[in-house]
């Protein structure tokens, strides 16, 4: 009996805690609901912060963010689970972009957790590197991209990629293919060939006239998806699965590993051929002329170490890989929503050809450097699809010390900002009140002259001094193939699939785009 007794009360006594429990939390819940409510940001949940919010809307995030952002005047605050410390700000406010990418700089690095995640992958390289080591790689960089020789070499193998491979591929198109598969073999292909002088063969159709699965590619994509998989999972999942050497991070080391070895070989082979051709080198690839800077400048001791140019390299290859081929892609679709736009578009492409002295059918059309400038509302419409969907729809920065944003929110030591690009390019404070209408014209000022915007609002290209180094040989990679292939063939999408972004750092569509291309002279 007494025993019975004394089981209920301590059953009693573990109801009442359970009660107590969930009570404070109703209430901790119903606080958070009234705050959000308050200043119209996202839901924080005791004890979780904004993951079940983020969860909810994990099927539309980009345009969840954009809407809440709207909604509280350009900044919320959020924090992740109370057990991993995540905590900073999401904003939209070019004010605090300006602030964070320029005038404070220091102060918002790309930071630990940002490196920590990259590092097995890109090494010291440009993408992942803060400080001297950025500063060292940037200015190499830019001084490289745009030296006459590089910019020259670059169109050279641009041009033959675009006609040696890439229209052929179309025109043995039977009935439909994935638009976004061909774009990012272009592109690797591409910028294989301006990182390190190498044909990676993606766009080569094999015997079968197959598009071939190339290892060191494959290689590649898989090692930055599953790179990426780190920012999506709690931090200790994937250091376990490190630690032990298992699932996603056992397939990330066997990838990483691969890229590595050919990097590796790729360099060794290129110091030995530079080497023994001294001074007759015909290579303007960018290795190359990192081999050769050090060849000219050492006298035997060497200016950058193997993992400089490897590093360099790899990050190079990341950060021109995808982000051109997802724009083109994005821009495809849009342009068949919008056929004034395309009918714009090939007739400035027809009024350039009409200038030239002879006229050969559009078929055999090359455009050179000087009329691919003359593009302006082709580079206009490129920049508006850029607009609504820009390659990389988020990024963030790290705080280092405890700050106030221009627009009075306030910053810890060690939280982040995000600053939503995705949303930036669809506020009406920005862009007026047809944001969301893809309007090339917008950009065309001075009797169709194409003019650019501020970088701290249109950031698709980020801003200050880690502005993106290869934003003008991107713009020349997208024309030249957006005006060869608008030339020639009307892109129609098959009817019935789903167009919708995939969750990762770069807006893939998530199932690509299945295409028709229906010849113009047809
Ligand atoms: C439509 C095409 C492109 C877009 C939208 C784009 C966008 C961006 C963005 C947003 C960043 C900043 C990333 C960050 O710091 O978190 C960046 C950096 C960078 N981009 Fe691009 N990019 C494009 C094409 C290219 C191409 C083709 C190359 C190379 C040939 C390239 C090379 C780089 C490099 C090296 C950086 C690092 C710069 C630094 O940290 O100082 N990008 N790009």
């Amino acid at each position: 009996m007494k025993m019975k007794l004394y089981s209920m009360v301590s059953e009693l006594k573990a109801m009442d805690v359970v009660m107590a429990v969930v009570a404070i939390l109703i209430m901790s819940v119903i606080k958070q609901r009234k705050l959000a409510a308050r200043n119209r940001g996202a839901m924080l949940w005791p004890v979780l912060g904004i993951l079940p919010t983020l969860y909810i809307n994990l099927d539309h995030i980009y345009d969840w963010v954009t809407e809440v952002l709207r909604r509280c005047g350009g900044t919320f605050p959020y924090h992740g689970a109370s057990f991993c410390g995540a905590h900073g700000v999401v904003t939209s406010d070019p004010a605090n972009v300006e602030y964070m990418l320029k005038t404070n700089f220091a102060n918002f690095p790309k930071g630990r957790y940002f490196r920590e995640r990259f590092i097995d992958f890109l090494g010291d390289g440009i993408f992942n590197a803060d400080d001297e080591s950025w500063k060292e790689q940037r200015k190499t960089a830019s001084f490289e991209m745009h030296s006459s020789r590089f910019v020259a070499f670059s169109a050279r193998t641009m041009t033959e990629l675009v006609h040696g491979k890439l229209l052929k591929l179309l025109k043995m198109v039977p009935d439909s293919i994935d638009l976004q598969d061909v774009f990012l073999r272009f592109t690797f292909d591409n910028i294989s060939a301006a990182a390190f002088g190498v044909d990676t063969g993606c766009l080569t159709v094999n015997q079968n006239e197959v598009l071939p699965v190339v290892p060191f590619a494959k290689a590649f994509e898989d090692a930055t998806e599953l790179t990426l998989f780190r920012f999506i999972v709690p931090p200790f999942v994937w250091r376990i699965l490190k630690a032990l050497n298992v699932g996603t991070e056992k397939k990330l080391r066997s990838a990483i590993e691969q890229v590595h070895e050919f990097v590796d070989k790729t360099v060794s082979d290129r110091r030995t051929e530079l080497n023994e051709s001294r001074g007759s080198n015909e290579k303007f690839d960018l290795l190359s002329r990192l081999v050769e800077e050090e060849q000219r400048t050492s006298a035997g001791n060497l200016r950058f170490s193997e993992k400089f140019i490897k590093d360099f390299c790899i990050s190079f290859i990341l950060a021109g890989r995808d982000t051109s081929s997802v724009a083109l892609t994005w821009f495809f679709w849009l342009l068949e929503q919008n056929p004034r736009v395309e009918s714009n578009i090939l007739e400035e492409l027809h009024d350039i050809i009409n200038l030239r002295d002879i006229q050969i059918p559009d078929d055999e059309v090359v455009f050179s450097i000087e009329e691919l400038k003359k593009m302006n509302y082709l580079q206009a419409a490129l920049s508006e699809g850029l607009r609504l969907y820009p390659s990389v729809p988020i990024d963030f920065k790290e705080v280092l010390a405890d700050d106030v944003l221009p627009d009075g929110s306030p910053v810890r030591k060690g939280g982040r900002v995000m600053y939503s690009i995705y949303s930036m390019g669809r506020m009406e404070e920005i862009w007026g009140k047809d944001c969301t209408e893809f309007v090339p014209e917008r950009w065309l000022k001075n009797g169709g002259k194409f003019s650019g915007e501020s970088h701290f609002k249109y950031t698709v290209f980020n801003a200050g001094p880690r502005l993106c180094v290869g934003k003008n040989f991107a713009y020349l990679q997208m024309k030249m193939v957006a005006s060869a292939i608008i030339l020639r063939y009307s892109v129609r999408p098959v009817d019935g699939q789903e167009i919708c972004p995939k969750l990762t750092t770069t807006l893939y569509m998530k199932h690509g785009m299945q295409v028709r291309f229906v010849p113009r002279n047809e």
